[in-house]
């Protein structure tokens, strides 16, 4: 035990109702939008072989070519309402939606930089139509913030001398009052998504960042704060310098999901993901592997098994509105989920061993199971071993709660639930209702080895 002073103020889950409604959302929208947008990853014909969100940082363009993008930004399509709706259609229970990217513009009028939507065509605050539109919805707010902020003159890579120091203590002042300038602004957030907060100036500013994050908590009761927002004293990130999570939940899983549960440490955890495999912002050219409904169906069910969130990504145009196969892709995950989300909202990890069909969630508060399934076996019948004073009272289709399906005992763990129909075109759930295990006059023998 390594004696700290910023390191995690919290072991454990967090067990408010905030937190708890959190835990349960199992799928999130996040959006990624700014004067990125408006290139979409293109710049005089050449693509931008990055992230698009990133293409400032290409040598291909001057920074101040880039950042008179800002005298573009004129999106005559942006329809806040459109956007919630599509969240909804999808099944989202939350949205992260960037407040300011590492370039800095800020989608909301702060008065603490020019560079803002106030002083671009469009003039109109952007953040505030978009946190009403989605709380109208029913779906809950959180506003990504980067603290890397190329625009600011006091932002440094480093801190290596006397002028550096002076420069970033007018950047962390800067920081902290947009910061609490949001949360004035948009008191319905339910939470702070941090993003940036890798280099080295930052990692030095422990403390200042310790007390701002004590802050933000008492400002806003609740607020949510990720693990990604602050370093310990050893500049330590996302576990302090004694492994314990800081921050409410864990924000490493940025394009990649756990594979097992030991993975999560029994934190809290969300899964951000992009459609192609590597774009946030808008890329015209979209290039490389584009996700399927099937992969983001299986990528939800698998993060909802571990115990976390999926938080799938939309890149919305320059002109504001938002992609069509975005549209189609939230249009398909939610025609799914309108049969089958009673399998993903408040669930949890099921604590049973992992089957090759697919993926166990468990109703939180409750003992009933769910089988997500993608792989359905030649056999037609579906694996699952449940604890020893366990056994399967009923199970049956979700789509098809009537028909029961036959759990057969192959020892005393071990079940076969026998499909009455093996062509399965798409992922299904079937529901396990256990019981208290009678005792049966079956007996099995431990093999002798
Ligand atoms: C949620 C994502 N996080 C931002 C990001 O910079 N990710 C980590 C990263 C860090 C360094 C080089 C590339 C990518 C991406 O631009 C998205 O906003």
């Amino acid at each position: 035990q390594i004696e700290l002073k910023h390191g995690s103020h919290r072991i454990g889950k967090r067990t408010d109702a905030v937190m708890q409604k959190w835990r349960g959302y199992g799928l999130g929208q996040f959006i990624h939008w700014g004067l990125y947008a408006i290139p979409g990853g293109e710049w005089n014909g050449k693509q931008y072989n990055g992230a698009a969100e990133w293409i400032r940082s290409w040598n291909g363009i001057p920074k101040s070519t880039y950042d008179s993008l800002i005298y573009k930004f004129n999106p005559v399509n942006f329809n806040a309402e459109e956007w919630a709706v599509t969240a909804k259609q999808m099944g989202a229970r939350y949205v992260t939606i960037t407040t300011k990217h590492h370039d800095g513009f800020c989608l909301w009028p702060s008065k603490y930089t020019r560079y803002t939507i106030a002083n671009s065509p469009w003039k109109k605050d952007i953040m505030k139509p978009l946190v009403d539109a989605y709380d109208k919805q029913g779906i809950d707010v959180i506003l990504y913030f980067s603290v890397m902020d190329w625009n600011h003159p006091g932002w440094r890579y480093d801190i290596k001398t006397k002028e550096d120091s002076i420069a970033f203590e007018g950047f962390k002042q800067f920081t902290r009052n947009q910061l609490l300038e949001l949360l004035t602004l948009y008191p319905t957030a339910k939470g702070l998504w941090f993003d940036g907060t890798w280099d080295k100036s930052w990692i030095k500013q422990a403390a200042f960042a310790d007390e701002l994050e004590t802050e933000m908590r008492k400002f806003r009761p609740g607020l949510i704060i990720g693990s990604r927002f602050r370093a310990d004293e050893n500049g330590k990130r996302h576990f302090d310098s004694n492994g314990v999570l800081m921050g409410d939940y864990e924000q490493g899983w940025e394009r990649k999901i756990p594979n097992k549960i030991e993975d999560v440490h029994g934190n809290d955890w969300d899964c951000v993901m992009t459609v192609p495999e590597n774009q946030w912002g808008y890329n015209k050219a979209w290039k490389g592997h584009i996700k399927t409904r099937n992969e983001l169906l299986e990528m939800t069910a698998k993060c909802v098994s571990l115990g976390g969130n999926f938080v799938l990504n939309f890149g919305p145009q320059g002109d504001g509105a938002i992609r069509k196969e975005e549209k189609q892709l939230a249009a398909q995950i939610g025609d799914w989920m309108k049969t089958n989300s009673e399998a993903i909202y408040n669930c949890e990890y099921a604590g049973l061993e992992k089957q090759d069909w697919g993926y166990f969630t468990k109703k939180t508060g409750s003992d009933k199971l769910y089988m997500i399934v993608f792989n359905v076996p030649v056999s037609g019948a579906l694996k699952v071993k449940l604890p020893a004073n366990t056994s399967i009272g009923k199970s049956y289709l979700l789509a098809q709660p009537a028909q029961l399906l036959n759990a057969e005992e192959i020892s005393g763990t071990e079940y076969f639930i026998h499909l009455k129909n093996t062509a399965a075109g798409n992922p299904f759930v079937v529901v396990l209702e256990p019981t208290a295990k009678k005792a049966s006059g079956n007996t099995y023998d431990k093999a002798k080895t």
